[in-house]
């Protein structure tokens, strides 16, 4: 029986995350989870969790621990027969802490991007508010120029990514991440990967992949996430 595989990236605003994530699940078939996903879904369902979680977006805020743990925590327990790769959660220590009761991650990926580069990626990044679809005009440009390739509608960039707003939310990265990868290093399950091209990394996040993660198509685990582990 295949041991369930479960494994957390990390990395700055713009590191490339969401474009990794989606190649590991192609290539792995991992599920891919992702925390603000979560949060959408559960808002557009309008549970409780999803209600509260609402007012903290609608003002830019991270979403409390208590709540992102409420939404999440559960929906990894259910995942007891495919192996996944979080993306957007743990974001605080405290989030760190109560998936570390819930799991054991057999690996976490961190990216370690240069400054400059985040700057140019995401004042270089487009959006199509409706679906979530996101362009960089040097990497993954939109067929047509400031229009959305599904819908034709126009592209939005977040005020977030623009230069004034990034330092500051690096910066908060920066102090918010470090005690989480000092939790993993210590673990001896954190693998940082530094560099400034996404597909000059992915070969190796590929061959470190290949050499924990069973191939068979379906995993099952002999020992499904429960609280109190
Ligand atoms: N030029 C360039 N752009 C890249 C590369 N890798 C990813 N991108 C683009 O950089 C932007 C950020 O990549 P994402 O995968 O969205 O990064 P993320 O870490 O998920 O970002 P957040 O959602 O803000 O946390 C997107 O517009 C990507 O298309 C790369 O190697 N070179
Ligand atoms: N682990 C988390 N802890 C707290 N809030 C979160 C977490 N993940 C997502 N959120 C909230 O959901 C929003 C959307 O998340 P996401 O899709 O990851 O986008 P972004 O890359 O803009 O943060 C975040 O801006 C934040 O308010």
């Amino acid at each position: 029986m295949a041991k369930l595989f479960r494994a957390v990236i990390m990395g700055p605003p713009g590191s490339g995350k969401g474009t990794i994530s989606e190649r590991i699940a192609q290539r792995f078939g991992l599920t891919r989870l992702s925390s603000g996903d979560f949060i959408r879904e559960n808002i557009a369902a309008n549970t409780d969790a999803g209600v509260l979680a609402k007012t903290y977006i609608e003002r830019g805020l991270l979403v409390p621990d208590h709540v992102m743990t409420r939404l999440l925590l559960p929906r990894l327990e259910e995942m007891t027969r495919h192996s996944w790769l979080m993306d957007g959660f743990p974001r605080t220590l405290a989030q760190a802490e109560a998936l570390n009761s819930t799991c054991d991650l057999d690996l976490v990926i961190s990216l370690n991007i240069p400054y400059e580069t985040l700057k140019e990626r995401l004042s270089d990044r487009w959006i199509h508010p409706a679906s979530g679809r996101v362009y960089n005009m040097g990497f993954n440009p939109p067929h047509v120029q400031g229009r959305d390739d599904i819908s034709g509608e126009p592209l939005i960039q977040h005020d977030d990514d623009k230069p004034e707003a990034l330092v500051a939310r690096l910066r908060h990265y920066k102090d918010v991440a470090k005690p989480i990868i000092d939790l993993y290093k210590s673990k001896g399950i954190l693998h940082t990967f530094s560099g400034t091209e996404t597909d000059r990394i992915w070969p190796y996040i590929n061959s470190l992949l290949s050499t924990k993660i069973p191939m068979e198509g379906t995993h099952r685990t002999q020992r499904p996430c429960t609280r109190g582990y």
